[in-house]
């Protein structure tokens, strides 16, 4: 069952040539977590505001919960439409309490009871009094949610809701806010154009570029298959090398060597693919058959990244990212030796 179903929608805004969305289709399952994931004006929040009811499609239809909400008959307002939003700056109300922001507009008979369990839910028990200019940037966020919560929605929409927090908070919020979700029973949809972010607290991840839905998948399926040059480079960091598809078809032959795979689907003897190799799959090794020179280094705490350059033939070069977890001495300008491990590897049609 879905709680969210959007069926061709397509928007142009006034006075621009190109479409802002371009026939979207998108299926939200009943208490899952789902994040649209895109570039700057990839159209995420367009089509957020198309869901939540601030925007109108000029075609397609939305659904929430089984009931059309918008086609070219029908209109529901968005305060019909059982949604609960956290907006990116949280739009709390700055002369209310905590108490009275999150029970803004409810007006159910249970209001005190049901903003005591919001506020246990979020983890906010004892700060009913303050007002918002009194709370911390993580603080803000669980009244914000729990407004949003408090109504019983069938969907929260959540727009960037990461994006004010700084690095330590961000990783801390986006397990808390995942917990309060999945607690609440809710079905979800953030915007994002945070990779970490979507990776780590999405059921499913929608890649969103110009106005089209790229790839749908879980966030390994996409990590680990990426359907294009543009999603494989978008979602982590990943090198990509022109390679052929040999003559068995269990290998493509790239500029690096020959990769073997168990299977490559849907491809042909003898066609041209990329090949996007995530830097985890690319090993140092002192006997290893590859040798580059290495360009780049930093060190991230977890691991050495490198950005390593090969001679392909005696015009063109290649780079390619790898990811050290040792405490290996390496420096700018050493050589380095390696080999291609199929951990995280996959081909990729160049006409997609
Ligand atoms: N009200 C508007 N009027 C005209 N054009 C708009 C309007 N809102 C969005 N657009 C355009 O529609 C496209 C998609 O914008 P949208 O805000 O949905 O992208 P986004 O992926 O959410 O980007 P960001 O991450 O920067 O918020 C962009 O080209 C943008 O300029």
């Amino acid at each position: 069952m879905f709680d969210i179903e959007l069926k061709s929608i397509s928007k142009t805004f006034l006075g621009s040539d190109e479409p802002a969305l371009n026939d979207i289709n998108i299926e939200v399952e009943k208490g899952s977590i789902v994040t649209l994931l895109g570039p700057s004006g990839s159209g995420k929040s367009t089509t957020l505001r198309i869901i939540a009811g601030f925007e109108r499609a000029e075609s397609g239809s939305v659904a929430i919960a089984g009931e059309v909400v918008s086609d070219e008959v029908s209109w529901i307002p968005p305060e019909r439409r059982g949604i609960g939003m956290v907006f990116q700056d949280y739009a709390l109300f700055p002369h209310l309490t905590v108490f009275n922001n999150i029970g803004f507009g409810y007006k159910g008979k249970d209001r005190d009871e049901r903003i005591k369990e919001v506020m246990k839910l979020v983890n906010l028990e004892g700060f009913e009094k303050r007002y918002p200019n009194e709370l911390s940037g993580g603080q803000q966020q669980r009244v914000a949610l729990a407004r949003a919560l408090a109504r019983r929605p069938v969907v929260v929409l959540l727009d960037e809701p990461f994006s004010n927090l700084d690095a330590d908070l961000r990783i801390q919020m986006r397990m808390e806010v995942k917990r309060i979700i999945k607690e609440a029973g809710a079905t979800a949809v953030f915007v994002s154009h945070d990779q970490k972010d979507a990776l780590s607290i999405s059921d499913k991840i929608i890649v969103m570029r110009d106005g089209k839905v790229q790839q749908t998948g879980t966030p390994q399926e996409i990590y680990k298959n990426p359907i294009n040059r543009f999603v494989a480079t978008f979602i982590g960091s990943s090198t990509i090398v022109k390679g052929v598809i040999s003559k068995d078809g269990h290998s493509v032959l790239t500029e690096i060597g020959n990769i073997v795979f168990n299977n490559i689907n849907n491809l042909n003897p003898d066609e041209e693919v990329y090949v996007s190799i995530r830097p985890e799959s690319l090993k140092v090794d002192d006997d290893g058959n590859i040798k580059g020179i290495v360009k780049q280094m930093s060190y991230t705490g977890e691991s050495i990244e490198l950005v390593v350059e090969l001679l392909i033939s005696k015009d063109e070069k290649q780079e390619v990212l790898i990811h050290i977890h040792s405490d290996k001495i390496i420096n700018i300008g050493d050589q380095v030796k390696f080999n291609i491990v199929p951990k995280a590897i996959a081909v990729i049609r160049r006409d997609l």
